[in-house]
């Protein structure tokens, strides 16, 4: 067995639309390490999401994986049927969402849920079912989970709905949790609290995750590695602690800069200026370069290849070409490093 739960190869999605084809994952490759926690982050629209759905093919009919491979556990699944699909998901894969509401039922009581899943995927009687139910909930730190059973999603809180919507993502036992931006709802205290989980869930279960964010404050508690992603494509790619400490990329640097952590008091909060560009098609070179502060002549010409900056980091940015000007991070940066 391999060291990775999941690997995409030169992965690229395409949607079509009447306004023409949006190029949304742009050639990404991207490895889960068994039992790790990655974050995906970057700015909303950026194909975090469509990145993560093309993973278990939950795209729309009009969009379609162009080229590329996806393989779970030493798997090629790119070519899975639907019906295939559906065993892996759940069972191998699972998902949570920003909205646990998407995932629960308003009409049925949380027991009724769970039994539901554990039943048609773990093929238990109903009493296995109803004792299995409350050992998810304790897992995932709902006590009282006799008595909380036979609640309607209404009667719990935002983050107890999150925690009940992974409950019935654990339902199988999958080893690979895909997370989609699952606390961005929650307010802050909350949302801590099920980043704890989540590492909780990867200590005790060994899951491989894969989470999702727009916001790098929560990806600083949570994550081993971390990938940036810009206009459908990886820029860069690193420990936490690289991307943190050491970032090479100038949009990472930007999304950096615009955490309320890198600003001293009565500093104002730097958002990136700029849109990310249009898809349909990509521009020309790095699609990054109109932002750019620092960009050269060749960002506009030619996408950067991947450098390496350490055996464990690399950033897809012409800034460390060997002939580039040197350009030094940003005196922030340096500080904290
Ligand atoms: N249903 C769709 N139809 C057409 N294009 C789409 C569709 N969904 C996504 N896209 C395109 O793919 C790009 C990436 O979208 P995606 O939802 O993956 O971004 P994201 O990084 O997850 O952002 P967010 O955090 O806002 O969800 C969008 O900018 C859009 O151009």
């Amino acid at each position: 067995m391999g060291e990775y739960a999941l690997h995409v190869d030169h992965l690229s999605v395409t949607f079509h639309t009447e306004a023409g084809s949006v190029e949304a994952v742009r050639d990404v490759s991207l490895a889960l390490k068994k039992g790790e926690i990655l974050a995906l982050a970057g700015e909303s629209g950026c194909g975090k999401s469509v990145l993560c759905r093309s993973l278990v093919k939950l795209l729309p009919a009009y969009a379609a994986i162009t080229s590329g491979t996806i393989t779970v556990h030493d798997t090629d699944i790119t070519a899975y049927t639907d019906t295939q699909m559906q065993a892996l998901r759940g069972k191998t894969i699972a998902m949570v969402f920003q909205n646990p509401l998407t995932t629960l039922n308003p009409s049925m009581t949380m027991g009724a849920q769970l039994r539901e899943a554990l039943i048609r995927k773990e093929k238990l009687s109903r009493q296995e079912a109803d004792e299995r139910a409350v050992e998810l909930l304790h897992l995932v730190g709902i006590s009282d989970g006799e008595h909380r059973l036979h609640m309607l999603p209404q009667a719990f809180s935002g983050g107890q709905r999150q925690r009940c919507a992974l409950a019935i993502a654990l339902a199988a036992s999958p080893d690979i949790l895909l997370a989609d931006e699952p606390t961005t709802a929650l307010d802050v205290t909350v949302q801590m609290q099920i980043l704890d989980l989540l590492k909780h869930l990867r200590d005790v279960m060994g899951l491989s995750i894969l989470f999702i964010t727009h916001d790098l404050g929560v990806v600083a508690r949570l994550a081993d590695r971390v990938a940036i992603m810009y206009a459908g494509k990886i820029v860069e790619i690193g420990t936490a602690d690289e991307i943190f400490y050491d970032a090479r990329h100038p949009y990472t640097w930007g999304l950096l800069q615009a955490l309320p952590s890198a600003v001293g008091p009565g500093e104002r909060l730097q958002a990136i200026p700029g849109m990310p560009p249009y898809l349909a098609p990509p521009p020309a070179g790095d699609a990054f370069a109109a932002r750019n502060p620092y960009a050269l002549a060749i960002d506009y010409e030619t996408a950067p290849p991947f450098f390496s900056v350490s055996p464990t980091h690399e950033a897809a940015t012409w800034l460390l070409d060997p002939r580039a000007p040197k350009i030094p991070q940003p005196a922030w940066l340096q500080k904290r490093g």
